[in-house]
């Protein structure tokens, strides 16, 4: 089988070191497919990059056929056909990821630029870096002759939390539950939804509704508790362990990859995808919709029912897409 090259930016970061041991053990192409790893730095970072590729030599992968660690984006974009923007700056406590559009988003055209010109003619990419919507956007309007298609945003991370919380308040396994969706930004107004979502095949509502004592127990616990505690548990890491999340935003990193290039046949998930309309989304958004894959690509889940209150939540969080998407491109940090 021909080796994968993935590039991933940010290589001597935290993400970066949770991410690279487990691409190379296979997590995230599958275990009979060979990778290459091009680990994109800025000069600062190369030598914890570097660290890393020797640890990745005495992991002796079998998959791994080689790394490469450089600064420079036309080498580490060369015949990329995967790319994970990671490198960017993490927030703190007391910000929101909106606050690291001024430190991130510089960085995000250059890297779409550059991988128009000098990826593979399949690249996909994923912005990871925060505010992850806003720089996905600025990377694909950066590389205007690719398809929307290959330009996404990480709300993997929001999706897996959305299911842990259900599945601990309901005292299930995670692969019990299925079709939760996370809708607009990956920030403190995304709305994650229950609304399709089922438990053991049985609507998660009703399971609430009979775990809780009822359905308006049901329905507050979705409002008070669950949808804020997911909209703000990257804040609530940081607060605990006093800086962002690492191994769960890689874990999510490697979900959404693989089930973009390999499918997955257990209902759907989330991803922030280009709209083109979908559930009057405004078209060129980069925004979290519920999306199926089977390999081919992800594709927005169409046709479900989005009643006033999910309605009100997702305008409220694609305003905000709007409004950072307006604050770059008063910048000039936007492509065509
Ligand atoms: N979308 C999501 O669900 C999540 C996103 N994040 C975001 O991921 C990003 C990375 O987080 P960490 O790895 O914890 O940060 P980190 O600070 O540990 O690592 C960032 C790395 O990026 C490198 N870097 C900076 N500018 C670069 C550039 N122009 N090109 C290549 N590399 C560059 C730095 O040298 C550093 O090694 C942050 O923006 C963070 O907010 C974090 C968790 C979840
Ligand atoms: O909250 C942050 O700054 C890091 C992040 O994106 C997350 O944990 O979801």
């Amino acid at each position: 089988m021909t080796a994968t090259t993935v590039t991933i930016t940010g290589a001597g970061g935290q993400i970066g070191y949770a991410l690279l041991f487990r691409i190379a053990a296979g997590d995230m192409l599958g275990p009979d497919h060979p990778v290459r790893l091009r680990l994109l730095e800025i000069p600062q970072g190369l030598k914890p990059a570097e660290g890393a590729a020797l640890e990745l030599q005495d992991g002796a992968f079998p998959l791994l056929r080689d790394v490469e660690v450089t600064d420079d984006a036309a080498v580490g974009f060369d015949g990329c056909n995967i790319a994970l923007l990671v490198g960017s700056r993490p927030r703190g406590p007391g910000m929101e990821r909106a606050d690291l559009l001024a430190a991130n988003a510089g960085i995000f055209g250059p890297q779409g630029a550059a991988i128009q010109k000098h990826a593979a003619a399949d690249v996909r990419v994923v912005a990871v870096g925060n505010p992850a919507n806003t720089n996905a956007l600025i990377a694909r309007t950066s590389a205007p002759d690719l398809p929307d298609d290959r330009f996404t945003a990480l709300t993997r991370l929001d999706h897996n939390r959305a299911v842990g919380q259900l599945a601990a308040i309901l005292d299930v396994s995670p692969g019990a539950i299925r079709d939760v969706a996370i809708w607009g930004n990956h920030s403190a107004t995304q709305f994650p939804d229950v609304a399709h979502a089922t438990v053991d095949g049985t609507p998660a509502l009703d399971a609430l509704a009979a775990r809780l004592g009822g359905a308006e127990q049901a329905a507050a616990w979705v409002d008070d508790e669950f949808v804020p505690r997911v909209a703000r548990r990257g804040a609530e890491i940081i607060e605990v362990r006093g800086s962002s999340s690492v191994a769960s935003a890689a874990n999510a990193t490697i979900d959404h990859v693989r089930d973009w290039m390999l499918g997955r046949s257990d209902g759907w998930t989330s991803a922030a995808v280009v709209s083109h309309g979908e559930y009057g989304v405004p078209s060129g958004l980069i925004s979290s919709f519920p999306v199926a894959s089977d390999g081919s690509g992800y594709r927005i889940v169409e046709g479900l029912d989005v009643d006033a209150r999910a309605r009100a939540r997702i305008d409220a969080s694609v305003a905000e897409l709007v409004a950072e998407r307006d604050a770059v491109a008063a910048a000039g940090l936007l492509g065509s």
